[in-house]
């Protein structure tokens, strides 16, 4: 999959936030995409409807960039472009997990991707969620079939093991490294990397496949780095060289398939 996203080299637009917005674009640029940040309402119309996926993250949502994220989103179901859409800190305040729900009302989105506190508030699932990131000690191979069943759109729920599910399956992901959350992005960039498989592929193992390969690119850039700094370049370059067969070969992932009445 992932030489196939190589081979594409999909048009990734993001209307994200201003942490993450370099770490992101080098990211996607050394896997192999090709990012664009585009943001002011008057342009993203247009370039949602010529990237081959859009990533709707609110990681620092101001109104006006919602307006326009809404905007995006339209476009993008219009042209048939998959959105994943990142809700970051939703749960923190209410401003959060009100847009982030305003956009699953006037979007179509193709995946989630978030931690299990932000998914789980989403949902309207009781738990304590601070900041932007995941509440401590929950389990998201146990929220996804709840969670899913209350939002309706595929979810890929990351911590330590990842959780993927849709309609039809349910998958978990056990690879990767502690040292990701000690870098400020390291969802995000899994955000985007996710819309470039679904650039390619617009099926829940795509998804998967690149959260497969982003774990293997974490857990090689360990073996090179074994602090934060170091370890946020050795990413990068582990993004620029893990293969496909790399993938095949090391990715430790579970599928469950989901039966009718199984998400209650
Ligand atoms: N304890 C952990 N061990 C291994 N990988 C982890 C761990 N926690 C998170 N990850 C990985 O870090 C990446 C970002 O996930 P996460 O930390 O849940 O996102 P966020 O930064 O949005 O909270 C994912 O690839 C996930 O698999
Ligand atoms: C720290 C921070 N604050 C607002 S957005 C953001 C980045 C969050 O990135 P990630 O969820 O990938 O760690
Ligand atoms: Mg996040």
């Amino acid at each position: 999959m992932i030489e196939s996203v190589r081979k594409k080299q999909p048009l990734v637009h993001h209307i994200t936030n201003q942490v993450v917005m370099n770490f992101t674009a080098n990211g996607l640029y050394a896997l192999g995409a090709a990012p664009v940040m585009a943001h002011a309402k008057e342009e993203v119309e247009e370039m949602a409807t010529v990237a081959n996926a859009l990533v709707l993250n609110i990681g620092t949502l101001t109104a006006e960039q919602i307006e326009a994220m809404i905007i995006a989103g339209k476009a993008a179901n219009r042209a048939g472009t998959p959105i994943v859409l990142d809700p970051v800190g939703v749960g923190a305040t209410s401003f959060r997990t009100e847009s982030a729900r305003r956009i699953l009302d006037e979007v179509d989105i193709q995946m989630i991707r978030g931690n299990a506190g932000e998914v789980a508030s989403l949902a309207g699932i009781t738990m304590d969620v601070k900041g932007v990131d995941g509440a401590e000690g929950v389990d998201g191979v146990a929220l996804a079939s709840k969670a899913y069943e209350i939002l309706n759109v595929p979810l890929a729920i990351t911590g330590e093991t990842d959780v993927l599910i849709d309609d039809h399956e349910k998958m978990t992901i056990s690879n990767g490294d502690a040292m990701l959350t000690k870098v400020t992005g390291s969802g995000c960039l899994l955000s985007s990397v996710i819309a470039s498989f679904l650039a390619v592929e617009q099926t829940l193992f795509s998804a998967a496949n690149a959260v497969g390969f982003y774990g293997i690119a974490a857990e090689r850039a360990t073996e090179q780095a074994r602090h934060p700094g170091q370890f946020q370049i050795a990413l990068l370059d582990q993004l620029h060289q893990v293969s496909g067969q790399d993938v095949e070969k090391h990715i430790r992932l579970s599928k469950q398939f989901i039966g009718q009445g199984d998400h209650v």
